[in-house]
């Protein structure tokens, strides 16, 4: 007789885009064992319910994560997917951030109305509206174009892209990985790259928690986990962790090995871009965690602190 099977219970957001990100990694347990099966648990956060409020006024951070880690805390799921820059940087007691699999191309995007004939960022006109509502963002734009606008946006990818469309922005940014992911990278006009523009912490990389004691699991996460993304993300966490700030801070980072080891590049701004502290650093690539605390002290020194 067959015994009977574990199912690996997935958590995860019910937007498009978290649910491509949680069959994507179902895809993969699928590939690593055939000792288990996969489902689906859809769970619905405050993040997604409140589509008004500007996302840094509601409760800040974690409005994206909480609910999906409760379903894995209470035993209703096993691992919780979540794309990486929305998951808060402080432990969780009962929970391990055992999964990180390969980073996505990781900066972000301007997307112009399809007709558009500008081409680059210097090409945009004066005074050009654009909707974004990371302070991250919108202090970096500022920093180099004092003449732009920036203009509050919610919603998922699409509606994002309706807005866009229907002229209630001359420009948005989005990240290129979730437009990737979802097929619209067709939509990029041009990227915003380095040193316009660090992306956010931990962006287009996922994390995948299970509770700290499941130890099939967390074997099991290990196997589909990526050895370079996960020393980038740590270097970028632990900078962010130090700085005590959260993913609606204007915050930048860049972690990338070149050959002189592990260099963790940061930028924290005032929300206006006036003030603007830059920090780089490079390490021993087998302690990222010091690195990013190092970067972080640094950008304290400087007195970034008064802005996060
Ligand atoms: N805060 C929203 C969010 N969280 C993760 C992504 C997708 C990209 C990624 O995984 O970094 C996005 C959308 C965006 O910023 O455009």
């Amino acid at each position: 007789m067959a015994t009977e099977q574990r199912i690996i219970r997935i958590a995860t957001r019910e937007s498009q885009l978290a649910m491509w990100q949680a069959n994507y990694i179902a895809d993969r347990l699928r590939e690593t064992t055939s000792l288990f099966d996969v489902a689906l648990v859809p769970v619905s956060t405050i993040g997604d319910r409140d589509r008004t409020e500007p996302l840094r006024e509601m409760g800040g951070q974690g409005v994206f994560t909480r609910e999906v880690q409760r379903v894995v805390l209470e035993n209703h799921a096993d691992i919780a997917v979540h794309s990486l820059k929305d998951l808060p940087t402080g432990p969780i007691p009962g929970l391990s951030l055992a999964g990180i699999p390969e980073r996505a191309p990781r900066f972000d995007a301007m997307i112009l109305p399809e007709d558009s004939q500008v081409r680059t960022f210097d090409d945009l006109p004066a005074g050009s509206r654009i909707g974004t509502g990371s302070p991250r963002r919108q202090s970096q734009l500022l920093s180099s174009r004092r003449d732009l606008e920036l203009l509050e946006i919610r919603g998922n990818l699409d509606t994002r892209l309706k807005k866009l469309d229907t002229g209630e922005y001359d420009a948005i940014i989005l990240a290129e990985a979730g437009l990737r992911r979802l097929g619209l990278e067709q939509r990029i006009s041009f990227l915003l790259t380095p040193p316009l523009m660090l992306p956010a912490v931990g962006q287009a990389a996922l994390g995948i928690e299970c509770r700290e004691d499941d130890q099939e699991v967390i074997e099991l996460l290990h196997q589909i986990s990526h050895a370079q993304t996960k020393i980038e993300v740590t270097a970028e966490r632990a900078c962010m962790f130090t700085l005590q700030a959260g993913c609606h801070a204007p915050v930048g980072v860049l972690c990338q090995q070149d050959q002189e080891g592990l260099k963790l590049d940061a930028v924290a701004l005032s929300p206006d871009g006036k003030a603007r502290f830059d920090v780089s650093v490079t390490g021993d690539p087998a302690s990222p965690a010091e690195l990013g605390a190092e970067v972080a002290k640094q950008l304290i020194e400087q007195g970034a602190s008064k802005y996060l």
